[in-house]
C-alpha cells in the first residue's frame, strides 16, 4: 500500500458519554509526517484510538484518501490502510517474537519479516523467545515492527520511543522518516520527547483539553517560545 491523506474533520469522542476530544480538525497530505503533542492527560492517545475506531464518537469524521472510515469498526479501518501502534504495546505475549511479526504480515510473503529484523537486529537475537519475556523496549520494537510490516497507508503512533535507548530512538526516528518520505506511509506521531518530535514532523498539532489549541510547522512553533511554554510546559 502507498501513503494516503488523511482528514480528520469537527471531531468529538470520549468514554461512554464522556467526551475528550473537541471538535479537532486536521489534514495530513499522503506521506506527511505531522506530531501530536499536549501535556499529560490533553487527550493525545484518546485521538489517536479514536482515529482508530476504539472509542465512542460523538461527531465529525474521519477520512484516509477517498475512503470514510467513520462507520468501521477498528477491523474495517485497519483494512482499509490504518496501522495503530498503541502505548499499551499491544503484542500477543504467548507467542514468540517471529510468531507476532508473521501476524503483522497479513498476506505478505513470510521472508518480509526480514525487514522487521533489519529494523530492529535484537529482535533477530530473540526471534524465538515468547512475548512475555520481553523487556518493556522489545514489546515497544516488536509492537512497532508487527504494525510496519502490514504496510498502512497511514501510521499512528503512540510514544513509539518510550522505553527505547537513545541509539535506537535515533535510528527509528530515521526509519520513520524514510517511510513518510518515500510516501510509502503517512504518518501520525504523538511524542513526550519533543524535539524529538519537532525534527521529525512537517507539521505539528497541539492538544489542550482535547482541542486543537495551536496548529503548526515546527519552524512556526520554535518562533513561538511563549506557546511551547504555554501549552507543552516547557521553556527554550
Ligand atoms: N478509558 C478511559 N475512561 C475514561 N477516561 C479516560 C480513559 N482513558 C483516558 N481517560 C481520560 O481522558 C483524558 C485524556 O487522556 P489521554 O490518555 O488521551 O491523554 P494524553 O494526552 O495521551 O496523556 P499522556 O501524555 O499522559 O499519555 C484524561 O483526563 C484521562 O483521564
Amino acid at each position: 500500500m502507498t501513503a494516503a491523506r488523511l482528514e480528520v474533520s469537527g471531531l468529538s469522542a470520549g468514554y461512554g458519554p464522556t467526551r475528550i476530544i473537541e471538535e479537532v480538525s486536521f489534514v495530513v497530505p499522503a506521506g506527511g509526517r505531522m506530531a501530536l503533542l499536549g501535556r499529560n492527560g490533553m487527550g493525545k492517545t484518546t485521538l489517536l484510538a479514536t482515529l482508530a475506531g476504539q472509542t465512542k464518537r460523538h461527531g465529525g469524521t474521519v477520512a484516509l484518501g477517498d475512503t470514510e472510515l467513520t462507520a468501521l469498526d477498528g477491523s474495517g479501518r485497519a483494512l482499509a490502510g490504518l496501522g495503530y501502534v498503541p502505548q499499551s504495546r499491544a503484542i500477543f505475549k504467548s507467542l514468540t517474537v517471529e510468531e507476532n511479526l508473521f501476524v503483522g504480515l497479513k498476506d505478505r510473503p513470510k521472508t518480509a519479516i526480514e525487514e522487521a529484523y533489519a529494523m530492529f537486529p535484537r529482535l533477530k537475537e530473540r526471534r524465538r523467545n515468547l512475548g512475555s519475556q520481553l523487556s518493556g523496549g522489545e514489546q515497544q520494537m516488536l509492537s512497532t515492527a508487527r504494525t510496519i510490516l502490514g504496510q498502512p497507508a497511514v501510521l499512528l503512533l503512540d510514544e513509539p520511543l518510550e522505553g527505547l535507548a537513545p541509539v535506537i530512538c535515533e535510528e527509528l526516528m530515521e526509519t520513520f522518516a524514510h517511510l513518510a518520505a518515500s510516501k510509502a506511509m503517512t504518518i501520525l506521531l504523538v511524542e513526550q520527547r519533543i524535539k524529538a518530535a519537532l525534527d521529525f514532523a512537517e507539521s505539528v498539532v497541539i492538544l489542550e483539553r482535547g482541542r486543537v489549541a495551536w496548529q503548526g510547522t515546527p519552524a512556526a512553533l520554535a518562533a513561538q517560545p511563549e506557546t511551547v511554554d504555554r501549552l507543552l510546559g516547557v521553556g527554550h
